[in-house]
């Protein structure tokens, strides 16, 4: 049996904005397998970033963490339900235990330090080393084990010096600095060229091998998908539709929307293709569609859709659909 290691149910965020409450994800529920890649796709806007950030409480006002349980279960058998810590407890688990890399490296690197220094103090912050000193030497190895050439010289190198690419991997450095149990990376090569895309995903396997991390990938990129992952969770408008592992989700997909998921890529392995060719508009989340929330751009959809909201049910060993039609 797989042993997870963050569980998560019906975890729920909604932005209080002028234009109304925008109910982002509603009762997203799964389990994350210790040591696995798991890949949570869909178009722009279902939901994705805020998922992945709410499992560490990073939501910033005006939104708000409404409902749910992320239980983390640590190496020596303990569970924490991320939600109910304090914000100093959960800021030690952020970044240390479970990091983050985001999509753009500009933004998240400071132009004013140079990348040697913001390794170490993401180390110093966590007590890792006791001083930047220290850090900016270990530095160097982190430099080292996301190739980048010439390490002992780009430790001293200011972001504006490095290529998109090579920023990638020092915002990767960060990520790992700690040595980290999982690994959240939100759309990590979104802004990298198609060559500098592949040796940034390639160098985030290898290090999860390395580490024995467990990675949470955030991607519209099926084609990543099918070559990274373990296991897939399909998002649409703020709900889970299906989970599966990458062989059930692309042999034998079972979603309409999954499906057309699918069909919009003519070749699931092209890398650049993305998803965006499904017939209609994700809906407005302040107010989404009653019943199932894909209903209104559904070849299938009946009576029940309209009016009933779709539960996950398990259809063969660990493949879940939340559909009326199973
Ligand atoms: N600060 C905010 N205020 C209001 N609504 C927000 C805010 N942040 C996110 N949302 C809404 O939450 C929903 C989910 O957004 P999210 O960024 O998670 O989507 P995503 O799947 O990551 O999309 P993308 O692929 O474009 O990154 C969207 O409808 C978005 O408009
Ligand atoms: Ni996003």
């Amino acid at each position: 049996m797989p042993e997870p290691i963050l569980q998560v149910r019906n975890l729920t965020v909604h932005f209080y904005t002028y234009a109304g409450i925008v109910k982002a994800i509603e009762r997203v529920s799964f389990d994350v397998y210790r040591g696995e890649t798991f890949a949570l796709v869909g178009e722009t806007g279902c939901g994705k970033s805020v998922t992945s950030r709410a499992l560490t409480q990073l939501i910033e006002s005006p939104g708000r963490i409404v409902e749910g349980e992320v239980l983390y279960h640590k190496e020596d058998g303990t569970v924490v339900d991320l939600l109910k810590l304090n914000e100093e407890q959960i800021r030690e688990i952020r970044g240390n235990e479970i990091a983050y890399i985001f999509q753009d490296p500009h933004a998240s690197l400071d132009p004013l330090y140079t990348v040697g220094y913001q390794i170490a103090e993401a180390m110093e912050v966590h007590g890792k080393v006791e001083s930047i000193k220290e850090g900016i030497k270990k530095a160097v190895d982190i430099l080292r084990s996301v190739l980048i050439p010439d390490p002992e010289n780009r430790v001293k190198n200011y972001p504006h010096e490095l290529s998109g690419g090579m920023k990638q991997r020092v915002v990767i450095g960060i990520g790992i600095a700690n040595n980290p149990k999982i690994l959240i990376a939100d759309e990590p090569t979104t802004a990298l060229d198609v060559t500098v895309q592949a040796q940034i995903l390639d160098l985030i396997n290898q290090l999860k091998e390395k580490y024995k991390a467990t990675v949470i990938l955030i991607t519209h990129n099926l084609g990543v998908v099918a070559e990274t992952a373990d296991r897939v969770a399909v998002m649409y408008a703020g709900k889970i539709v299906e989970i599966g592992s990458v062989e059930q989700i692309f042999k034998n997909p079972l979603h309409p929307y999954t499906k057309g998921l699918l069909k919009a890529v003519p070749n699931p392995m092209t890398k650049i293709e993305r998803l965006e060719a499904i017939p209609g508009t994700v809906p407005n989340l302040i107010t989404p569609p009653s019943g199932c929330r894909f209903h209104p751009r559904c070849p299938f959809a009946t009576e029940v859709c309209k009016r009933k909201v779709p539960e996950l049910k398990e259809m063969e060993d660990g493949h879940f659909v939340a559909c009326h039609l199973y």
